[in-house]
């Protein structure tokens, strides 16, 4: 589904992302794990063509990210804040994303009551997205990402500042989405959740893979013993 050929990204004299082939498959769930400044959001951010390659090039579907809009369609993401309109409130926020993909009040007020253990619509009336905690901000984002019911899920550290509940909610969430045949990728410091979750761990180092591996019984270990705790 996503193919990464020869891709580079360098700042300066540093090469943050160094990629000589990688496949990631329909339905495969993807945990992308690896130390601060490995990589990792610059290769996500070059799969959604957010961030111009040095070097090489991505494709969805076979055609090229930088060359089309049609993998957009298909394609949930949330990376950053930067994805969010901090002004609006997070129903006008999803209304208008909504009505992006054809989707009404109605339809966002339906989808809103299907996830409303993830967003407590209390916690969050009356206030605008930029008065929103950083969890809450994160919940936002992740929910918008999936309005468009699409094919490929692709998320920056989607665990981070979420609660407990919420964490183990978005975990059953995304392993349905993954059920019912949805390409997820998604980046990871919280080792746990992401060897429980997905059903492939990619290790970044200074930009490289230096390992892919299915995950198994002892994955976890194993990348325990690499990140020495
Ligand atoms: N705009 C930029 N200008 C210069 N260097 C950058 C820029 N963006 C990223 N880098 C560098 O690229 C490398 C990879 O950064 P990246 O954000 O992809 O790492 P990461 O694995 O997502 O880290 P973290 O776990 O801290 O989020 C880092 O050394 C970072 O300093």
């Amino acid at each position: 589904m996503i193919e990464i050929f020869n891709l580079q990204k360098v700042y300066g004299t540093q090469m943050a992302l160094s990629v000589d082939n990688l496949k990631i498959a329909k339905n495969d769930f993807v945990g992308l794990v690896g130390n601060n400044g490995a990589g990792k959001t610059t290769m996500l951010s070059l799969i959604l063509d957010l961030i111009e390659p040095t070097k090489g090039y991505v494709t969805s579907k076979l055609i090229k990210v930088s060359d089309s809009d049609e993998w957009k369609s298909y394609t949930g993401s949330f990376l950053n804040e930067g994805f969010l309109i901090p002004f609006l409130s997070p129903i006008e926020f999803f209304e208008f994303i909504g009505s992006l993909h054809g989707k009404n009040s109605a339809d966002i007020k339906d989808f809103l009551e299907e996830n409303e253990q993830f967003f407590k619509q209390d916690a969050f009336s009356g206030k605008y997205i930029r008065e929103l905690s950083a969890g809450n901000k994160n919940k936002i984002g992740i929910l918008a990402s999936f309005l468009s019911k699409p094919e490929i899920l692709i998320l920056d550290e989607p665990f981070s500042n979420l609660d407990p509940s919420s964490q183990s909610w978005l975990k059953s969430k995304l392993k349905a989405l993954s059920n019912e045949g949805v390409t997820i990728l998604i980046s990871s410091h919280d080792l746990k959740h992401v060897t429980e979750v997905c059903n492939r761990i990619l290790l970044l180092e200074d930009g490289h893979i230096v390992k892919d591996t299915n995950t198994s019984n002892e994955t976890l270990i194993e990348l325990e013993q690499y990140f020495d705790i």
